[in-house]
């Protein structure tokens, strides 16, 4: 394996920068110096790690929604409508699924078809196939930051494209991007992609030009436990620094009870920065990212919004430095425009209302950190470990033994040993720990928590909870209680 978290060299980066341009006929339009100019020409206002510097100064929570449709013109419409109707405080540009497995000949038809019928044929918006050109008229035609949204196991034309096309904000990450999206891709290829992408970005920093970057914090959106997302999040948070990155905004997708998310809210950049002095990496701007809620939606619109304002709620009281929000469209499929800016009105009228609130610190709430902290720690060092200091080499170790599991990803490179489920308070626990190295400590912790929902349902934990944990929300309640 010649896996390794150190930066990449220059002779290596120019190798695969000739094929990656090779890919499809936009890469044609790239040129670095060309594209370094073009990002200094803009304003600092549509610079994200500008604005998310701005807002974490002011104590701001953000709200951003998803988008993306077929046509470049409908995009545009879309975007001005989320900016403008919505309130979108960042505005993203959401890829569709082609482009995501770098299939640009079916991308293209999907353009083509779309033109023919007149609406969007595509779940998103096919940057690499409409090119740097389309990118940048995108940007201009909004005031505010955009950043690209998508779930990119080789995500390196679309960066090479869309950076140059001036979005400064790139989400994703070799592990996140993966495991939650692909079935038989090798985690040790998607990190070593994903280095690629935050090679460039540190060569686009050491040119003055500032470009954020986020790991998806929710992975697979269903009862992930604090501890495995951030332990991935921290860890994406590593490999980007280690390639030069100097902007990270780590995610976490809403669980769903609100002293655990603001637990978790609250130790993530915590668990970020200590791992990066301890790998003696530099300092860099660290804000967060919250989901609202990543699982089952349920169909009413008007319970959709109920959920949606729970997750703007967790987002308001724990701080978070920007939340993605979701649409009362979310059970039914590609939100239409006004149901989205619906959602980021609904949100934007709670962070509104609820920004001169905190949750104080209680013994609770001080209990949850306290766990978070250790589980991730738990994690994070054995990787460390299994990777002799080396966090690119410790993960792909990590993934083989169990060490890191993530519920329910479709990825063959996952053990899926473990098994989450709610206890009484909805707060998420662990029912089976496969392989995570947790202390006999922290496994009684899970377990009473669990056993007490088990008596206060009458009835033995069992795998009938995560069942009924993963209809609930849909169903109208959090805990998956039985009939
Ligand atoms: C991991 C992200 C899943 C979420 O991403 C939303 N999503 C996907 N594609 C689009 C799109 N083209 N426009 C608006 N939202 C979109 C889904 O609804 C879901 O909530």
């Amino acid at each position: 394996m010649d896996l390794t978290v150190r930066q990449m060299d220059a002779e290596e980066f120019q190798r695969q920068r000739q094929e990656v341009l090779g890919q499809w006929q936009t890469g044609k339009d790239v040129f670095f110096e060309e594209a370094v100019a073009y990002q200094k020409s803009l304003p600092k206002s549509k610079i994200f790690a500008e604005k998310l510097a701005e807002g974490k100064e002011k104590g701001i929570t953000y709200a951003q929604p998803r988008a993306g449709v077929a046509l470049i013109s409908e995009h545009i419409e879309l975007l001005r409508f989320l900016q403008d109707e919505g309130g979108a405080d960042f505005l993203p540009s959401t890829i569709d699924s082609y482009t995501r497995q770098n299939r640009y000949t079916e991308a293209q038809a999907g353009i083509e078809e779309s033109a023919m019928i007149g609406r969007s044929m595509l779940n998103g918006f096919p940057a690499v196939n409409h090119g740097v050109a389309a990118c940048r008229q995108v940007v201009e035609s909004v005031q505010v930051p955009v950043q690209v949204r998508h779930g990119t196991p080789d995500a390196r034309l679309l960066a090479e494209i869309t950076i140059a096309g001036g979005f400064t904000d790139y989400e994703g990450g070799g592990i996140s991007y993966n495991i939650p999206y692909s079935k038989d891709v090798s985690i040790e290829s998607t990190i070593k992609y994903w280095q690629y992408v935050d090679r460039l970005i540190g060569l686009y920093e050491e040119q003055g030009v500032k470009i954020n970057r986020e790991p998806f914090g929710p992975l697979t959106g269903t009862l992930v436990p604090p501890a495995i997302s951030h332990a991935v999040a921290v860890i994406e948070g590593i490999l980007a620094v280690a390639q030069g990155v100097r902007s990270l905004t780590l995610g976490y997708g809403q669980c769903g009870n609100l002293i655990q998310d603001v637990a978790a809210l609250h130790t993530l950049p915590v668990l970020a920065e200590e791992y990066l002095a301890k790998l003696g990496l530099p300092k860099v701007m660290i804000t967060t990212v919250f989901h609202q809620w990543m699982g089952g939606f349920p169909q009413d619109e008007a319970k959709a919004f109920g959920v949606i304002s729970w997750g703007a709620v967790t987002a308001a009281l724990g701080k978070a430095s920007k939340v993605i929000v979701k649409t009362p469209h979310e059970a039914l499929g590609i939100p239409t425009k006004e149901a989205n800016a619906a959602g980021i009105r609904t949100t934007k009228q709670i962070l509104t209302m609820l920004k001169d609130q905190s949750l104080p610190m209680t013994p609770e709430l001080a209990l949850e950190e306290d766990m978070i902290l250790a589980e991730t720690r738990a994690i994070l060092d054995r990787v460390l470990e299994l990777g002799e200091g080396d966090a690119a080499v410790g993960t792909v170790r990590a993934f083989q033994a169990g060490v890191i599991d993530v519920p329910f990803a479709p990825s063959r490179y996952n053990a899926g040993k473990i098994l989450p489920a709610r206890d009484t308070t909805g707060a998420v626990r662990l029912l089976d720990f496969g392989n995570i190295p947790f202390d006999e400590t922290i496994k009684e912790f899970h377990r009473e928590r669990i056993a007490q929902r088990g008596r206060d349902e009458d009835r033995d934990p069992s795998f009938q909870m995560v069942i009924d944990d993963i209809y609930a929300i849909g169903k109208g309640m959090l805990v998956g209680r039985p009939r």
